[in-house]
């Protein structure tokens, strides 16, 4: 006898059956290609959307696309340096990073939010393993040099940011060797110099830098807005380079979200083919972008 729980029951199934079939397309695009994923730190913050990340990262692996995730901090660095009093201001989305600070921002990065990702990968069935730069001298890194127009003189001057670092190179070795070993690799954004200093490094800036090195297919930025708003707060699905150039100049961008697009602009200048700022709040964000044609946040690419 069909009954109204059978009709619910078999809907179900179809709707199930129909998401499974129309991620097979999505799956075949990104089959053996490399996708970098920024996990930022107001992004990790709910343990339960850490859980469904981490099972994300793993259906990812299991139909043969690689994920590689760079992780951010940001907030959880903020705690620890309150904790320890230890004073920490930000210049455009930095953080001035002295040479006490730029040891708790290592302990902090490497150690606690490294392992619990690592740990969460492997306990949703994946083998993730845990780098920071430092490691096979994966991110080799120079003091970050930024200019800036003194008011006052009006004379182009160096910001100093102390242990701020960009990356030089990306050792893609490293990266390439945990692939065939079938590993997810978690990457801290720790860059040492060529004296062996240890240098903070955005976290963001770090994942633009992985993606252009591994040729990734895609750069996936997952934070805590819904993507890139306008002056009205409206939501971008898309922004041209120029469009981004004129909300920077504007204020619209700012904070965290400056180095964040000054990312992408250079991730997709040097070959990824598009990056996007993904909400992190939403479970299953990094599914619903990779295997469906619902974009959850504002696509960059060229052109
Ligand atoms: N135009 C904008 N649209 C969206 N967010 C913006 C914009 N300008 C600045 N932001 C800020 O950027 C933040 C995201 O950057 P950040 O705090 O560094 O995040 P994460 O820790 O994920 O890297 C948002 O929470 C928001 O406050
Ligand atoms: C130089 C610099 O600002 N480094 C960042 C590194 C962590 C980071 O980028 O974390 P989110 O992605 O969570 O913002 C910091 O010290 O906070």
């Amino acid at each position: 006898m069909t009954t109204s729980k059978n009709i619910g029951e078999t809907k179900h199934w179809l709707r199930t059956a129909r998401t499974l079939t129309e991620a097979l397309p999505f799956m075949r695009r990104y089959a053996g290609k490399t996708v970098v994923i920024k996990y930022g730190g107001h992004a990790m913050g709910d343990g339960e959307l850490a859980t469904i990340f981490a099972r994300d990262v793993v259906l990812m692996k299991q139909v043969g696309i690689h994920p590689i995730v760079v992780h951010g901090g940001g907030p959880q660095i903020g705690e620890m340096l309150t904790r320890l009093s230890v004073q920490s201001e930000f210049i455009d989305g930095l953080r001035v990073t002295d040479a006490e600070t730029v040891e708790v921002v290592e302990m902090v990065l490497s150690g606690s939010i490294n392992k619990s990702i690592v740990n969460a990968i492997n306990s949703a069935g994946g083998t993730a393993i845990g780098l920071s730069g430092k490691d096979g001298s994966l991110i080799q890194a120079q003091k970050l040099r930024r200019s800036y127009k003194d008011p006052e003189s009006n004379i182009e001057k160096i910001l100093d940011l102390g242990f701020v670092g960009e990356p030089k190179h990306i050792n893609p070795q490293v990266l390439g060797a945990l692939e065939r070993a079938g590993m997810i690799p978690v990457i801290a954004p720790i860059g040492v110099g060529v004296n062996g200093e240890t240098y903070n490094i955005n976290a963001d800036t770090v994942a633009g830098a992985v993606a252009s090195a591994v040729g990734a297919v895609r750069l996936l930025m997952l934070t805590d807005v819904a993507g890139v708003m306008d002056r009205d707060g409206t939501l971008q699905p898309q922004l041209s380079l120029e469009r981004i150039k004129e909300l920077t100049e504007d204020g619209t961008i700012k904070g965290g979200m400056l180095p964040k697009l000054q990312t992408c602009i250079a991730a997709v200048e040097e070959g990824v083919d598009a990056a996007v700022i993904l909400d992190g709040r939403v479970p299953h964000a990094l599914l619903l972008e990779v295997f469906t044609d619902q974009g959850v946040g504002t696509l960059i690419r060229r052109g």
